[in-house]
C-alpha cells in the first residue's frame, strides 16, 4: 500500500473498556423504570447500539426524539457516575495511537455514543488531541450498523474509504465498517472471537498490532 491510510476508532470497548459499566448502568436504569432486562440480554440488545435503538429494544416501544434524548442522558448519568472514577484507556491503546501519530497516520473517533459521553471520556483520558475528527451519534441520521458514520469520518479526514481501517469491538459496529468498504480490525473486549470472525483481523490486545500488520491488511 503506497497511499496513506487512516484509522477510525470506535469509542466504547475500543478506547476504553466501558461495556461492563454500561451493562450495570442499563440494569439499574431498567430497574428504575420497572422494565425487565436480563444481564445476559445486554450484549445483544445494547452493546454498540445508539441509545434510540437500545431504548426501543429494551422498552419495546418507540419514543419521541425528546424522550430518547432525556432518557438516554438519564442512563448516561448513571454510567458516568459508575465509570468516572477509574477510567483509563485500554492497555496498550495510548502507545498504539502514539505509534500511529509518529507515522503521520490520520485518526478519527466515530461513535454511536452521545456527545456528553464523548466529552466526558476525552476529558478523563486526555486523548482528544490525537484525533483529527471526532463524530458522535448526533452528527448522523443513521447510527451503526449503517455505514454513514464511517463514511462521514473518511470524508472529513479526506481519505478514501477503501484506505481506512476501522477499529471495532461490537457486532453492529463491525458491520458498519464492512458496509463502508473499509478494513475492520476487531478487539475482543465486548464479544468473543467467534462473534467477530467475519472481520479482517481479530485481536485480544493492542500489543498484537504493528505498522507492518496494519499495512498488510491492504495486501
Ligand atoms: O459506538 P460505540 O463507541 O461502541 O458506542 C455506542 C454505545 O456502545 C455501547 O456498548 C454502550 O452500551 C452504549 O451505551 C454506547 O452508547
Amino acid at each position: 500500500m503506497k497511499e496513506k491510510f487512516a484509522v477510525i476508532f470506535d469509542m466504547d470497548g475500543v478506547i476504553i473498556d466501558s461495556n461492563p459499566y454500561h451493562k450495570e448502568a442499563w440494569l439499574q436504569f431498567a430497574e428504575k423504570y420497572n422494565v425487565e432486562l436480563k444481564e445476559e440480554e445486554v450484549p445483544e440488545k445494547i452493546f454498540g447500539k445508539t441509545n434510540t435503538t437500545a431504548l426501543r429494544d429494551v422498552f419495546q416501544k418507540e419514543f419521541s426524539p425528546e424522550e430518547n434524548f432525556k432518557m438516554g442522558e438519564e442512563k448516561e448519568a448513571i454510567y458516568r457516575e459508575l465509570h468516572g472514577k477509574e477510567m483509563v484507556p485500554i492497555t496498550g491503546f495510548r502507545e498504539f495511537i502514539q505509534m500511529l501519530k509518529d507515522n503521520g497516520i490520520p485518526m478519527a473517533v466515530a461513535t454511536n455514543a452521545p456527545v456528553s459521553n464523548v466529552d466526558f471520556i476525552m476529558e478523563k483520558t486526555g486523548l482528544r488531541h490525537y484525533f483529527d475528527v471526532v463524530i458522535d451519534a448526533s452528527s448522523v441520521k443513521h447510527g451503526k450498523p449503517d455505514p454513514e458514520i464511517y463514511l462521514k469520518s473518511a470524508e472529513k479526514l479526506g481519505v478514501p474509504s477503501q484506505h481506512c481501517i476501522v477499529m471495532e469491538d461490537s457486532v453492529p459496529g463491525a458491520e458498519a465498517g464492512i458496509r463502508a468498504g473499509m478494513k475492520v480490525v476487531a478487539i475482543t473486549t465486548s464479544h468473543s472471537k467467534e462473534e467477530l470472525n467475519h472481520t479482517d483481523l481479530v485481536i485480544d490486545g493492542y500489543e498484537e498490532l504493528s505498522m507492518e500488520k496494519l499495512i498488510s491488511l491492504f495486501d
